[in-house]
């Protein structure tokens, strides 16, 4: 019961026990996560996911989903190397995920890039994803769905420039949306939640955003009745970790390994000197 409350909504001052809590959730449950991915992030999401000690599955054929979906305890959906022939399965697993009542978080890839890529993207949005975790362009790109002046899959804007946008996205969607960047920003539409974690270095390690939206997935399959919450600890342990790795590293390669084994290691100390998350509004 005391587990209960303390992962419920947290309060100001509890952040850190919230994020805590959803970590340890996180160990001892191993929730299985369905990932639908880009072929650059694989390896590095499902090692994150194993790190955390969530159980990954990297399963995208549609004549798969229908055995496997309502299985996993969470989707994430990312369309970072879309192709015409895997969008149906993403909208079928998407589908499950919703019919089975699993959450599911969608990573808008690159969504300003192209005609194709923003079509996808605003289709699988109303397929009602618990999550939406993208750049500041990529949720920019969606809110307003339009192309954007796009540097691809990396962000030509600050996470701050696009909390209007975020708002939005999470008002017409039903979504929590998240902004990461050097601020991490996460609103339900109302609330406006920041964490404040994180190293710049991780821009420089590809495929960080791709799995921190995986374990945002892995956060919010143990909790999912407080998706918000669950987001922006999940956003501040991964930059907690990344905090830790860079201590030991001396580059990007170095800090892609430091991470994962810094995330693996967290302890409640570390978690609750380190966890920094602030209300906006
Ligand atoms: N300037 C920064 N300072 C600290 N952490 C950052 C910074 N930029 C990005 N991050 C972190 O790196 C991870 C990937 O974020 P980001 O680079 O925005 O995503 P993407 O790779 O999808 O563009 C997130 O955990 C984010 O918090
Ligand atoms: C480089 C690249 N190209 C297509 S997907 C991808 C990985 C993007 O990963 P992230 O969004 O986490 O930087
Ligand atoms: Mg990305």
């Amino acid at each position: 019961m005391e587990e209960d409350k303390v992962r419920g909504k947290a309060e100001p001052s509890g952040w850190p026990a919230k994020a805590w809590s959803l970590l340890s959730a996180t160990r001892s449950e191993s929730p299985l996560i369905q990932c639908i991915t880009n072929f650059v992030s694989m390896d590095l999401m499902a090692n994150t996911l194993l790190s955390a000690g969530a159980s990954p599955a990297m399963i995208h054929s549609a004549d798969e989903i229908p055995d496997f979906t309502p299985h996993a305890r969470a989707l994430c959906i990312n369309v970072g190397t879309l192709s015409a022939d895997w969008l149906p399965a993403m909208k079928l697993a998407a589908q499950f995920a919703c019919q089975s009542c699993k959450p599911w978080v969608l990573d808008p890839v690159a969504a300003g890039a192209s005609g194709f890529r923003l079509k996808a993207c605003l289709e699988l949005v109303e397929l009602k994803p618990t999550v939406i975790r993208g750049n500041a362009s990529e949720v920019i790109a969606l809110s307003k769905a339009s192309l954007g002046p796009s540097k691809g899959v990396d962000s030509s804007h600050e996470s701050t420039d696009a909390v209007e946008a975020a708002k939005s996205l999470a008002q017409a969607s039903g979504a929590i949306v998240a902004v990461s960047g050097a601020v991490d920003i996460v609103t339900d539409g109302e609330r406006v939640v920041g964490a404040h974690n994180g190293v710049p270095m991780m821009q420089r390690i590809t495929a960080t955003g791709c799995s921190v939206t995986a374990l945002i997935a892995a956060f919010v399959a143990v909790d999912p009745l407080h998706a918000l919450e669950a987001t922006v600890s999940a956003l501040s342990i991964f930059g907690v970790a990344g905090e830790m790795g860079m201590n030991l590293a001396k580059g990007p390669a170095s800090l892609r390994m430091h991470l994962i084994d810094s995330l693996y290691g967290l302890d409640d100390a570390v978690v609750h000197s380190r966890v920094s998350i602030t209300s906006f509004s």
